[in-house]
């Protein structure tokens, strides 16, 4: 990504904005592929434009005849030309308008298809980071702006600027001062300039207070019976009279922008048509020019408020319209980033994304992960590195458990392990490919972070496993279901076909998590990171999760952040977190004999741990 495209700064976390050129050069890939649509509008307006000249030129020619005694039948054969010139400029018009709007139509539905393409393919940590209020205002409030600019803006404009161009060379030909005079129309340059340079912003902003509000009542939606437990109602209020309250000033301000642009607009109109007059009675009184020229010049240049106008009428869209395809435009330079930023600083301080091909490096085990000299700080977070050098290699097939007290780092490390966060320095491996290297699709091939939040799609039991393999035929997701345990699917009314959700089947936590361990089988990664998958879980819930997560671990490299240490007993090895490091990594026979950090935390926890239950066995190490 060359400078000029880097997309414009966001606020922290937030998603990004296209800058002008990758939103003009978007905008010509939306044109490129529809270019035949989009020729013939501008063929249709050219010629409903140059029908449009006929009846002011026809006009001049009437004066003229009058003048010179021509007859009533002279005048009323020119009256009838004028008046099939009107019709068909009418008719070609309404085809012109008719090919815009098509293409418009199919302009939108590739943008809209595009966002979500771009959306699903988000890293979850961007969406974590930017909130999904922005993301939703981006999906809804600003794809429904750039779709009114493309189905109504777009062909408006188009027909409004071949017009313009044209009224303004037809009177140039009747004579050049005549033409001159057009430059009247400078007040009206400078009012547009002026306002231009400032609505992108304006406009911006508007579109940013919308998605700070949008997040908010979000927010407070999803967390109402929190907001009402705490007592919170009051400061959520003020919070969202705040948001309400800059988007109210972010409004005014364009309002504003309007406020001054149009009557400086509407008494600029007059201007060459005065000039026209004045200019065209001495030409006429030097013998240069006719009447009827003058009058067809005079009601050219009054003609030429029509497209003018509608250029001013839509400018406002087309600036709403251009910020709205920015902001979602800009989605697409974080989707497929893996979380890298383009702009973050990579291993060795150059760009966060390296060049080279993943296959290039493909030469290590699937199954293999590496962490080199990770270091890691959370984007805003107070307590400055959460990882300070981690280096790491789990071997193929292996089973690592780790370990350290609360706040030592272990979810981080899951996280960058599984590339859901990119680490500030150092590299992160999976099968001896860096992740930023990896498309997410290809990524989550590789590795998977399995937690304990597993949601469950509205849709099927069978959209609801594709997520994971668009392509698993019926026999292929019975399987998946069947490997963990998810009996009760097969007793479901309409079996893959039943609808989860609302309405329909409501799966319990278990089955929710069967739902979603099943879509780890069919994603079938290498690797599996594994934090509190069953932590939170009720002791019976937990039991049969955990069985449906020992057959999906079967054969996969295990990671397992060790919340509980009968976890890390029959791991193969057990890694130490302390304060963002590893300091101790051996099997739980070695690193007990060795009497450190870790035989400390197992004397602890053996020592406090009560009796196991009859039917759970403390060797079973289900996590690892
Ligand atoms: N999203 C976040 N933003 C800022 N800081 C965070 C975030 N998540 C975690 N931290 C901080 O990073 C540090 C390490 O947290 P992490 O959850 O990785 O530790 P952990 O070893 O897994 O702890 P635990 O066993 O309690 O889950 C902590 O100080 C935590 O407060």
């Amino acid at each position: 990504m060359t400078t000029a495209q880097v997309p414009a700064p966001a606020p922290d976390g937030a998603l990004p904005i296209a800058s002008p050129r990758e939103a003009r050069r978007a905008a010509g890939r939306l044109i490129r592929c529809d270019r035949r649509a989009f020729a013939l509008m501008l063929r249709l307006n050219a010629l409903a434009a140059g029908a449009g000249l006929a009846g002011p030129w026809l006009l001049g020619r009437i004066v003229d005849t009058v003048r010179d005694g021509g007859g009533a039948a002279a005048v009323d054969r020119l009256t009838l030309l004028i008046v099939a010139g009107t019709a068909l400029q009418l008719l070609l018009g309404r085809g012109a308008r008719y090919a815009g709007h098509r293409f418009g139509e199919r302009a939108l539905a590739r943008v809209r298809e595009g966002f979500v393409d771009r959306a699903l393919a988000l890293p979850s940590a961007v969406v974590e980071r930017a909130g999904t209020g922005d993301l939703t205002a981006r999906g809804t409030t600003d794809v429904a702006s750039v779709a009114g600019t493309l189905r109504d803006a777009t062909p408006e404009v188009s027909v409004a600027v071949v017009q313009a161009v044209f009224l303004l060379g037809a009177v140039a030909v009747l004579h050049p001062l005549l033409g001159a005079c057009a430059l009247g129309l400078v007040g009206c340059g400078f009012a547009v300039r002026w306002y231009l340079r400032r609505a992108r912003p304006a406009y911006l902003d508007e579109g940013a207070a919308v998605s700070e509000l949008a997040g908010l009542l979000a927010a407070t939606a999803a967390g109402a019976r929190t907001v009402d437990l705490l007592g919170l109602a009051d400061s959520r209020a003020a919070a969202a009279r705040e948001a309400v309250e800059r988007s109210r000033r972010t409004r005014l301000r364009t309002l504003f922008l309007r406020s001054v642009l149009f009557p400086v607009v509407d008494f600029s109109y007059t201007v060459p048509v005065a000039a026209a007059l004045v200019a065209g009675g001495a030409l006429h009184d030097a013998g240069v020019v006719s009447l009827g020229a003058v009058v067809s010049a005079a009601v050219l240049l009054g003609q030429l408020s029509t497209p003018l106008d509608t250029l001013l009428f839509r400018a406002e869209q087309l600036q709403a319209g251009a910020a709205a395809f920015a902001r979602v435009e800009g989605v697409a330079a974080e989707a497929g980033t893996n979380g890298h930023r383009p702009d973050a600083p990579g291993p060795d301080g150059g760009p966060g994304a390296p060049a080279t091909a993943p296959s290039a490096h493909a030469t290590a085990p699937r199954g293999r992960i590496e962490a080199r000299g990770v270091r890691y700080a959370y984007p805003g977070g107070a307590g400055g590195e959460v990882l300070r050098g981690v280096e790491l290699t789990v071997r193929p097939g292996e089973r690592l458990a780790l370990v350290g007290p609360s706040g030592a780092g272990k979810s981080t490390l899951g996280r960058l392990l599984a590339g859901v966060e990119a680490p500030g320095a150092g590299t992160v491996t999976v099968g001896g490919v860096p992740v930023a290297a990896l498309p997410p699709r290809a990524l989550r091939r590789q590795v998977a972070l399995v937690t304990q939040e597993h949601h469950v799609f509205l849709g099927t039991v069978r959209d609801n496993l594709r997520i994971a393999a668009p392509d698993a035929d019926d026999a292929a997701l019975h399987a998946a279901l069947a490997a963990v345990g998810a009996e009760w699917a097969a007793a479901l009314p309409s079996g893959l076909g039943t609808e989860l959700g609302p309405g329909g089947f409501r799966p319990d936590g278990a089955q929710s998590q069967q739902l979603s361990l099943a879509r780890v089988v069919l994603a079938d990664p290498g690797i599996l990171i594994l934090d509190e998958a069953t932590a939170l879980l009720d002791p019976r819930t937990a039991r049969r999760t955990e069985r449906a997560l020992a057959a999906v671990l079967a054969g996969r490299t295990v990671i397992a952040v060790a919340h509980r240490l009968h976890t890390a007993h029959d791991a193969d090895r057990v890694a130490v977190m302390e304060a963002g490091r590893i300091t101790e990594l051996g099997t739980h026979d070695a690193l007990v004999a060795a009497d450190g950090a870790y035989a400390a935390l197992w004397r602890t926890w053996h020592g406090e741990t009560p009796a196991p239950p009859p039917d759970r066995p403390p060797e079973r190490p289900a996590e690892v």
